[in-house]
């Protein structure tokens, strides 16, 4: 599949089944009990002279894509392919223009035809999973992080980083609407944290434990060493996706090292000269890991604002239930009588700081799905102003 010139255009038959390349950077692993996600074989099938490529990079006038893991030698194995036009992003809004999360992002999977330097992309294969989160700045706006990502790692370091509230809040973001991939707690710096305070990395663990959120995945790290990042092996299977994230310093590069299993060089010392002679760190935004599992490092994934569309209700499962109990169905959980919320922080069974977490996001995302509404109305506004006038002109010029 890697793309030699004269192989690109020949036409291959419908994938079933993929090659190891396209696997080794997310293709997802077909067998009988795993068919092609919903809606990709008919497009395999529509477009018979396409082959698939998954979007590495995006960038204003277009996107980068691969075929084949970059292995440092073959010359093309990512490529700038060019979009379809709808897809390009106008510099003022533009009357049908494909909303932001509707176009291709990091992650997303596409046919592409056509030899290099003129290959373009001619369909979006339907993503199972995507990451989004509210884009800075005075209007809505939403942003579509990565697509088709199967696990985050959330990556904290169990040092002063170590923070159940803002764990709390990557949970709620990464789970989005529930299209969002499974959020996995890595604990980074066990083995500081235990120099420092025997039996740290159990409290921190019950800690999380004791939120009352019973599907979360919690795991334990030193992510310098190999051995250890073994852990995350349960989420690194062949065709498997996953991103990090986590803030500065937390050790997601250190992670990526080790899961990589190579010695470690210094973090944030991998840097080469640039063509201008300044130093820069050398990034790849789609690192395939000796497991088979691919890595998406996307910078997106810093920042995490709601999109105004997360399930507060899923991320606080335990919260929302006890509110079920109270005696009055609109109770603020303020001063009401018979509060089952007040009640079992009362007795301990609920921590007080999770409650004011779950208030202070639920007011976030009831602030951003505000706004959204808004963005909504305005449009249907515009459009209902539009078809007005349209009659007007019609009403005095006749129709044109
Ligand atoms: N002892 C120990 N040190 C760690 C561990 N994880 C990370 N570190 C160290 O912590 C520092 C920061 O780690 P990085 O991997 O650069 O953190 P990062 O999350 O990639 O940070 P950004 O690139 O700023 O987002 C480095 O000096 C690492 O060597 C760990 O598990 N144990
Ligand atoms: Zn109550």
């Amino acid at each position: 599949m890697r793309l030699e010139s004269g192989h690109a255009s020949r036409p291959r038959p419908i994938l079933t089944s993929t090659s190891a390349e396209l696997q080794a950077i997310g293709w997802p692993l077909v067998g009988p009990a795993d068919p092609l996600p919903a809606g990709w074989a008919a497009l395999l099938k529509a477009h018979p002279e396409a082959r698939p490529a998954r979007i590495i990079e995006q960038h204003r006038s277009g996107y980068v894509v691969a075929e084949a893991p970059d292995d440092g030698e073959s010359p093309v194995s990512s490529y700038r392919a060019e979009s379809l036009p709808e897809w390009t992003r106008p510099a003022r809004y533009r009357k049908g223009e494909v909303a932001p999360e509707e176009r291709p992002a990091v992650g997303d999977w596409v046919l592409v035809e056509g030899e290099v330097p003129k290959a373009r992309i001619v369909a979006l294969l339907p993503r199972w999973s995507a990451i989004k989160r509210g884009a800075a700045g005075e209007h809505y706006k939403q942003q579509l992080i990565a697509a088709n990502i199967d696990t985050v790692f959330v990556v904290c370091g169990l040092d002063d980083d170590f923070n159940p509230r803002r764990i709390e809040r990557y949970l709620l973001l990464v789970r989005g609407t529930g299209d969002g991939p499974e959020p996995v707690v890595v604990l980074t710096k066990t083995d500081l944290a235990e120099a420092a305070t025997p039996g740290a990395v159990e409290a921190a663990v019950a800690e999380l434990r004791a939120l009352g959120d019973d599907t979360l995945a919690v795991r334990t790290v030193n992510a310098r060493d190999t051995t250890s990042a073994r852990a995350l092996g349960e989420w690194l299977a062949p065709g498997r996706t996953v991103v990090l994230v986590g803030s500065s310093g937390a050790g997601k590069s250190t992670l990526t090292n080790s899961l990589l299993g190579i010695e470690r060089m210094k973090t944030g010392e991998v840097r080469e000269r640039d063509s201008k002679g300044r130093h820069t760190t050398t990034h790849r935004a789609l690192i395939p890991l000796p497991s088979g599992a691919c890595l998406i490092d996307t910078p997106g994934m810093r920042e995490l604002k709601p999109t105004g569309e997360e399930d507060v209700t899923e991320s606080f499962a335990d919260i929302e239930a006890l509110a079920e109990q109270c005696r009055f169905r609109d109770c603020a959980h303020a001063r009401e009588p018979g509060c089952a919320v007040r009640a079992a922080i009362e007795s301990g069974r609920l921590d007080p700081q999770r409650f004011a977490n779950y208030l202070k996001l639920r007011d976030e995302v009831a602030g951003a799905a505000d706004k959204l509404a808004n963005r909504l109305a305005q449009k249907q506004d515009a459009k209902v102003q539009g078809k007005t006038l349209n009659k007007r002109l019609e009403d005095k010029y006749g129709k044109r």
